[in-house]
């Protein structure tokens, strides 16, 4: 049975019609596992189809040949063609559609309203009263402003409680006074800040009668609605260009003393009365949900990043023939060698891995919010906050080692920006650093795993939260074979063994003398490997939950091989930790290799409807090597051609330069 037809294309490269026949289950249906809904995913598609009839936003010049400013117009062009369109392309509000139709149309590079979308409007939903979300959130949603988030500064970024930027409160004039008291406060690195924006939540101390209140966020109009200008009291620009994102203006942003009224602090959860008087949140942290929102996007966004790289990489390796296996008349698809499956199918089932966390986690953080909005029932934060700071770091580090695989896999023509793939790795490494730098997020990860680690050694495992009852298994003898339940215990072990050896160091140096600060500096390597494998283990469980949770017969077996090779690789991977601690034996970790390449075997002839499942349009992919009908090399000829230094056969450097230098070398 062929389950592609309709995908299926006669004029397509044949190699990769022949990949798409040899699938064994619905791209349709895997992609409403991959999406969350049948109906999401038809929605993807539905969308994808209508900006297909629009003409101006079909891709026009490659980006890589684009300046910064080009990129920028570019992105603002699109975006203005969106606006026309916006209530026939998308459920306006839908915060997943825009998302996929920003995605799809402008790509990755960055536009104006990625902040607005991301953080901006998310602010005003969980830090806005209800007045406040009056006056602003239905003008934001409208973008009749664009708004940004502007936290980190020059000097500080993990550290919050140090921000230097000053909110002072004026009870004579019932302003707040922002202040950039030091070169050190400038705001530096929000993204839409410097060109784009007339508006941000800026995070700034709270001062009141000289006694700090700690980070606040505050509603700040930067520039005049009519003529974009900064107002008076304000600097503001861009930072200059980055690894990646360079259609984005992430800026610079300073105060002289700029008065804003009282009203603007935004007062969901703290207030500021007219006499000065301060009203406490319900949670300490409150004030930094945001950030916990995108971190929960992250595993979904890190997981489509990357799944773009390996649509890219797994058709092209389809394509790409060289060398010779059995048969000498017909060189093989690069596909075909063990090694390029290792190197890549591994990166698959992270994919969908990561994706079914994402998927959990975005969920988890909107009933957080209805939670606390509705109830002021804060108790899932500190769950949310460990899970996902641990997830977001260890996610985004494997995005950027399994794209940079998917580049390495594609030789040579993976180099070339015409791949695309090197966009994609800038762009998602950017996320090991934003909302919180990696390390920083797994010592916060750690914070949780210790304080479980000394519930349970002080006798109160009953407190434990569901994700760390693993903390009070015993040790036990597993056969591996039974399946991944055996897997999964055997992972507990391990990730338990490493948060008790790293809480006893901690323990062990505050014996000897060592404050806590110093004794968890002392520890934090062994701290972020807890952090580490207590994450892995989430991960996998997720996935097993999920493959668990399938309808369609086909789709859950494509996914269970994926499943088994995830289980085999991630256990190999951490096989030092088992190992050393008697968990495991040599003979069990032969069964897991081999495990593992026969799992390559079977994942082999459905890698590109794997791929293909995701729906990434060409508008969306960018790139010359993934294109879904796989004529690779005389695009690659056609791009090359549209190169700026092609269009004209002497360069003006050959004859200002090399010309007058060769013709002095004659004399
Ligand atoms: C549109 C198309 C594109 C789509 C595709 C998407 C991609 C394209 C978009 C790109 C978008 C880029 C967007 C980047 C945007 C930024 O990067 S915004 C800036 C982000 N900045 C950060 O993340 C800063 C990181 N630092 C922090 O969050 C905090 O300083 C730290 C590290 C959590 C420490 O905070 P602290 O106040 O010093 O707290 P600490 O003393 O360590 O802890 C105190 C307690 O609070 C708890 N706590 C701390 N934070 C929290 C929290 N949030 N919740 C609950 N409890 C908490 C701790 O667990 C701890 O609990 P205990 O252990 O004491 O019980
Ligand atoms: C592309 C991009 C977009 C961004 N967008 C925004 C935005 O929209 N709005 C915004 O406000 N910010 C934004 N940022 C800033 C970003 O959030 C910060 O850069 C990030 O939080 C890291 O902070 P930092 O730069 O101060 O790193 P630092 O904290 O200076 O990190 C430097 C090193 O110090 C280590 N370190 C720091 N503290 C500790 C600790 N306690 N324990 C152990 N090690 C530590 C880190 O692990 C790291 O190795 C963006 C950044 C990037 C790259």
């Amino acid at each position: 049975m062929s389950f592609l037809n309709k995908e299926i294309c006669d004029g397509d490269n044949p190699d990769l019609t022949e990949e798409r026949r040899t699938a064994t289950f619905d791209t349709d249906r895997m992609a409403q596992v991959i999406y969350g809904s049948e109906k999401f995913a038809a929605r993807r598609r539905q969308i994808t189809k209508s900006i297909s009839r629009i003409p101006a936003l079909q891709d026009t010049k490659p980006l890589a040949f684009m300046t910064r400013e080009e990129k920028i117009t570019e992105a603002c062009r699109e975006l203005d063609v969106l606006s026309d369109h916006w209530e026939q392309l998308i459920y306006v509000n839908d915060e997943e559609e825009a998302l996929h139709l920003h995605r799809e149309v402008i790509g990755m590079e960055g536009h104006p309203f990625a902040l607005h979308e991301t953080m901006f409007i998310p602010t005003l939903v969980s830090q806005a009263s209800d007045e406040q979300q009056e006056k602003w959130l239905g003008r934001a949603r409208k973008r009749e402003i664009i708004g940004c988030y502007a936290q980190t500064e020059l000097g500080h970024g993990s550290n919050l409680r140090k921000l230097e930027t000053t909110a002072t409160y004026s009870p004579s004039t019932q302003e707040f006074i922002l202040h950039t008291p030091t070169i050190t406060a400038l705001k530096w690195w929000p993204g839409a800040l410097g060109k784009s924006s007339n508006y941000a939540i800026v995070m700034a101390d709270l001062v009141i009668k000289n006694k700090s209140y700690g980070p606040h966020p505050f509603i700040v109009q930067l520039r005049d609605e009519k003529t974009h200008q900064p107002l008076p009291g304000i600097t503001v620009g861009d930072i200059g260009p980055k690894m990646a994102f360079n259609g984005a203006d992430n800026g610079f942003l300073g105060f002289d003393h700029f008065r804003i009224p009282r009203g603007n602090l935004l007062m969901r959860h703290n207030r500021v009365e007219p006499d000065g008087s301060y009203l406490k949140p319900p949670h300490a942290k409150i004030g930094y949900s945001s950030m916990v929102k995108v971190r929960s996007r992250m595993a979904m966004d890190q997981g489509l990043f990357m799944a773009q790289a390996l649509v890219i990489a797994v058709r092209y390796s389809a394509v790409r023939r060289q060398g010779f296996l059995e048969d000498k008349s017909q060189e093989v698809k690069v596909l075909d060698y063990q090694t390029q499956q290792h190197r890549l199918f591994p990166s698959i089932a992270r994919v969908y891995a990561f994706i079914f966390c994402g998927l959990e986690t975005i969920q988890l953080y909107e009933k957080l919010i209805l939670d606390v909005n509705k109830n002021g029932d804060t108790s899932g934060m500190a769950d949310l906050h460990s899970l996902t700071s641990g997830l977001k770091s260890v996610v985004t580090h494997f995005t950027g080692q399994g794209i940079e695989q998917a580049r390495m896999a594609c030789g040579g023509h993976g180099y070339s920006m015409a791949s695309y793939i090197s966009e994609i790795y800038g762009v998602a490494v950017a996320g090991c650093t934003y909302e919180g730098e990696n390390m920083v997020m797994l010592l916060q990860c750690a914070r949780a795993l210790v304080k479980a680690v000394e519930l349970v050694e002080e006798g109160h495992p009953e407190k434990l939260s569901p994700m760390m009852a693993y903390l009070t298994k015993p040790s036990v003898t597993v056969d591996l074979t039974v399946g991944p339940e055996a897997y999964v215990k055997i992972f507990q072990l391990i990730a338990k063994k490493q948060a008790f050896k790293a809480t006893e160091q901690l323990h062990k140096f505050m014996v000897a003398g060592d404050s806590r600060d110093v004794a968890w500096n002392k520890s934090a390597v062994e701290l972020t490997k807890a952090s580490r494998l207590h994450t892995r283990l989430y991960i996998l469980k997720t996935f097993i939950r999920r493959v668990e949770s399938i309808t369609d017969i086909s789709v859950k077996a494509a996914l269970t091989d994926l499943l088994n090779l995830h289980l085999n690789y991630e256990l190999l991977d951490v096989a030092s930790y088992a190992l050393a601690d008697g968990i495991m034996s040599s003979t069990q970790m032969d069964f897991i290799k081999n495990q593992l390449y026969s799992s390559l075997e079977k994942i082999r002839p459905n890698a590109v409807s794997l791929m293909d499942s995701f729906q990434f349009s060409d508008l969306q992919l960018r790139s010359v090597l993934g294109r879904r009908d796989g004529h690779v090399y005389q695009n690659l000829f056609e791009w090359a051609k549209s190169s700026p230094l092609n269009q004209s056969e002497v360069l003006p450097s050959v004859t200002q330069y090399l010309k007058p230098m060769m013709e002095k070398s004659k004399l």
